[in-house]
């Protein structure tokens, strides 16, 4: 369990580090096998990923694991045996399974146990019908002034489906728990009435579904599948703005489920007003039913919510440290959990208490060290050198594609990396408008999801700079 702590904090880190779509596709189903010898062994579920991790994300996981421990550490990566066997044992879970498996192969493998105490929450799988995360719970979300009507509008929702909220759409800043309010109502909604069909999906789900539907000639069954469902929820719904077939089905698909009475719950990191590439109907539509904002917590929301994540990992923290860490991390939740955890992870490694102590040492050592410690001149070089253009393109007036997409580049670097606001990144590549830097990032963003040759890109100068930061 000491092992699996410590991965926990390492991917905490890492979703903050990668983009959503390579840490869901690559990092999310691992598991830390064995940590022996300062040598981290990952599993990951088939030889394909294990390939990508190896190839491509080997070095931000081996520093990312090096900054939490303060020493460098080794990472090696096997499939994991246990994940996807056959359902033989009829009764046992595959996650009992894994908990119980034997050593895979690695040096020194042997499978990670639980300790005493600590529950196996951490667990993160779904199940694959309704897609419902079994740690997003109402009990487990902390209601705060931030939050308050967007619970409200959610626990309604769950109790009287496609009553008053309909469509209810909730949005916030990245990590404030919109996930979490969401699986939370169809985790309620399925207990109160277990024969409903509830589905939940990210944009990126719905949108590679529909592809490969419009792909195989099944776009009728992809609509029925959606158009039979009692409480469809869609996720960072912004996603699937300017992507016009995507939203054109999602428009229908909207229209079915409306007509016949069915609850639509859609999450966004802002308002619909404020996404330019939204169709204007899908916009009229959203605006038609609830908006309920989820706004950073304040420091009181903060602790209670590191409290009650203590509680779930089993794990008593005192209030001075709650109070410390809830201080040093003020907007993001998924953060401050990530602060909590690293905390935990270098407790159970080192055997010491949880205490203030200890609680300065891992924070100062390691939160947001991975971005602090490079500078934006760093980013700017890395990007000039890895496409061999230099400073004076980057910041001039060129618009050829040669330098826009570098540029692009290193705005989202600069963003991802060193935290720089919008017109700090405008100001160091020769001055430019915070909504050209805020158009380029977004440009990336959507771009990363299909364009597997620009995420190696974006990936390679990750690794340049992270190993030019270290000598
Ligand atoms: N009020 C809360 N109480 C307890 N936990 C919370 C709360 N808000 C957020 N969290 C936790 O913070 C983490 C991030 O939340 P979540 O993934 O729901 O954010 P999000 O708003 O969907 O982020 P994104 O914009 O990246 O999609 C989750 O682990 C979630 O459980």
């Amino acid at each position: 369990m000491q092992a699996k702590q410590l991965w926990q904090a390492a991917l905490s880190d890492l979703e903050q580090t990668l983009s959503r779509a390579n840490f869901e596709t690559w990092l999310r189903n691992t598991e830390i096998i064995s940590f022996e010898d300062d040598c981290a062994t990952i599993g990951a579920p088939n030889s394909f990923a294990v390939e990508q991790l190896r190839n491509k994300f080997a070095l931000q996981i081996q520093n990312t694991l090096s900054l939490i421990l303060g020493r460098k550490v080794a990472v090696q990566f096997t499939v994991l045996n246990g994940g996807r066997r056959p359902a033989r044992s009829g009764r046992r879970t595959a996650a009992a399974d894994r908990a119980h498996a034997a050593p895979l192969g690695a040096p020194g493998g042997g499978a990670a146990t639980a300790v005493a105490g600590v529950p196996q929450q951490l667990e993160l799988t779904a199940t694959p019908e309704h897609g419902l995360n079994p740690r997003y719970v109402f009990e487990k979300f902390v209601v705060g002034s931030n939050n308050r009507l967007a619970h409200a509008a959610a626990l309604a929702v769950a109790d009287r489906p496609a009553d008053k909220f309909n469509p209810l759409y909730i949005y916030g800043g990245v990590g404030l728990g919109k996930t979490h309010l969401l699986h939370a109502i169809g985790h309620r909604a399925l207990a109160r009435s277990p024969e409903l069909r509830i589905r939940y999906v990210s944009s990126e789900t719905f949108t590679n579904e529909l592809i490969n539907a419009i792909r195989q000639q099944r776009t009728e069954d992809f609509r029925n599948r959606y158009r039979t469902i009692d409480i469809l929820m869609i996720d960072d719904i912004q996603f699937i703005a300017g992507k016009e077939s995507t939203q054109e089905e999602f428009f229908h698909t909207f229209n079915a489920l409306y007509q016949s009475g069915k609850q639509i719950v859609i999450s966004s990191d802002r308002p619909p007003k404020a996404i330019p590439t939204l169709a204007d109907r899908l916009r009229s539509r959203f605006e038609g039913g609830l908006l309920a904002d989820i706004q950073p917590p304040d420091l009181e929301t903060r602790a209670a919510i590191l409290a009650e994540k203590g509680r779930e990992l089993g794990v008593t923290v005192p209030d001075d440290v709650l109070e410390y860490v809830a201080r040093k991390v003020e907007s993001n939740i998924r953060e401050l959990e990530g602060a909590l955890n690293k905390i935990i992870a270098l407790s159970q490694l080192y055997h010491r208490p949880i205490s203030m102590e200890l609680a300065i040492e891992a924070l100062t050592d390691s939160v947001g060290a991975g971005r602090r410690q490079v500078t934006v001149d760093q980013v700017v070089d890395t990007v000039v050198n890895y496409y061999q253009i230099t400073r004076r393109d980057i910041t001039g007036p060129g618009r050829r594609r040669d330098i826009v997409l570098p540029r692009q580049v290193a705005m989202y670097l600069l963003r991802e990396e060193t935290g720089s606001s919008l017109v700090e990144i405008g100001q160091c590549l020769g001055g430019r408008d915070h909504s050209t830097v805020l158009h380029g990032i977004e440009k990336m963003e959507r771009q990363m999801e299909t364009d597997a040759r620009l995420r190696g890109e974006i990936m390679a100068i990750r690794e340049l700079l992270y190993t030019s930061a270290e000598s």
